[in-house]
């Protein structure tokens, strides 16, 4: 009786030293991405391995019988960090009391299509849910806007939703640096954590300017600059940027689908970095309200920065040297940011 006793109050003590559960939505809860991401977040690769989740899983009401097949799955995946999943199709109920939000929901760019259809279709849904997270969600939200045109659509939640700090609302470029990072990882014959401080300027589109002049390569042992290590040039002046850039396009060609458990994973890697910090010396790239930047950049946009996170607080990394070629490029994919923007908030008007 006594044995049995001390271990009810040991579990009773466990699970009350345990955090309170944090609140994450998940838009586009029936879709491809959210299929190879809910898994990882559920277990507890994103919020930490102590970090109880309640996932709202949001998506249109046509799509709720889908969702119900993934709320089933999560539930036979038995995942302790999991305490309560909910599907809806209701803004309300989606936006309430967010500790995270993971926008995805939206649609995808298919062969043929142009990203001004997508950008037309897309930024609507957008303007509704800033709206939602505004009317909803904590103040203290962290917004990461994954689908597409996904910079243009975050700046328009941001603005949807002028109580919420701007700098709480960041977009999707990880992929692309993940991207980068691998190619230049296989070039240079070592494995991706070999390669770190590439950066993704600007646009998630094929604008988008990956850049390794301050990228650093651990080639056995010995850390040296990118250039150093790939020794080609003609390469990282021309195919890597380009095999980066249209990267998106090369996956919806060969797979008929937009690429999926590689932006999961991208997903992944943002959010962890939001809520536990880049590693000392080592910066990312993602997509971020460009005030006050040192570089040059028109303020009003998310465009894709070096960073380095501490705190849940963000810092674009300064004082960089920028020549000649990187600067054109730079200017090229905020141009093209400028343009998005522009015609988004005519949409709007319409
Ligand atoms: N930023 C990036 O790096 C990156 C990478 C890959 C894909 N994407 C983008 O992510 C988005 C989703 O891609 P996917 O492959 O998962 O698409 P998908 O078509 O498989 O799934 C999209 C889901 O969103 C739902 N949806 C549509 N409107 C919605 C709304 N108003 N509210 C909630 N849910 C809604 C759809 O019903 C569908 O279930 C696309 O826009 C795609 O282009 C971005
Ligand atoms: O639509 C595209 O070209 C890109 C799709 C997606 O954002 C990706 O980067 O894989």
């Amino acid at each position: 009786m006594l044995t049995l006793l001390t271990s009810m109050y040991m579990m009773v003590r466990t699970f009350s030293s345990q955090a309170e559960p944090i609140r994450v939505l998940v838009t586009g809860a029936a879709g491809q991405i959210a299929y190879s991401l809910l898994y990882s977040i559920a277990k507890g690769d994103v919020f930490g391995k102590d970090q109880p989740i309640i996932l709202v899983l949001l998506d249109i009401p046509p799509m709720l019988p889908v969702v119900d097949g993934v709320v089933m799955e999560l539930q036979d995946c038995a995942l302790p960090l999991l305490r309560e999943v909910i599907p809806t199709a209701d803004e309300a109920v989606g936006f309430k009391d967010l500790d995270a939000a993971i926008l995805v929901g939206s649609m995808p760019r298919r062969e043929g299509m142009e990203r001004k259809d997508l950008l037309k279709a897309n930024v609507a849904i957008f303007k509704a849910q800033g709206g939602a997270l505004e009317k909803y969600a904590k103040k203290t939200v962290k917004v990461l806007v994954v689908g597409n045109p996904a910079n243009t659509n975050c700046l328009i939640a941001a603005k949807s939703a002028p109580s919420i700090p701007k700098e709480n609302f960041s977009c999707l470029t990880r992929l692309d640096h993940n991207r980068a990072s691998s190619q230049v990882a296989m070039r240079c014959g070592v494995s991706s954590d070999s390669v770190k401080n590439v950066i993704i300027w600007g646009n998630h589109s094929s604008t988008q300017y990956p850049d390794v002049h301050h990228a650093k390569v651990n080639v056995n042992g010995a850390e040296m600059g990118a250039y150093d290590a790939v020794k080609d040039d003609a390469w990282l002046h021309g195919d890597f940027i380009s095999t980066v850039q249209l990267r998106g396009a090369a996956v919806i060609k060969a797979r008929k689908l937009s690429s999926a458990m590689s932006a999961a994973k991208a997903i992944c890697d943002h959010m962890r970095d939001i809520w536990f910090g880049t590693k000392e010396g080592e910066f990312i790239s993602m997509g971020v309200y460009a005030a006050g930047n040192s570089y040059g950049i028109a303020e009003d946009l998310i465009y894709s920065f070096p960073i380095q996170i501490k705190n849940k607080t963000w810092k674009i990394v300064d004082g960089l040297s920028i020549n000649d070629f990187s600067r054109a490029k730079m200017d090229a994919t905020a141009a093209e940011l400028v343009e998005e923007r522009d015609t988004a908030l005519d949409f709007l008007s319409q």
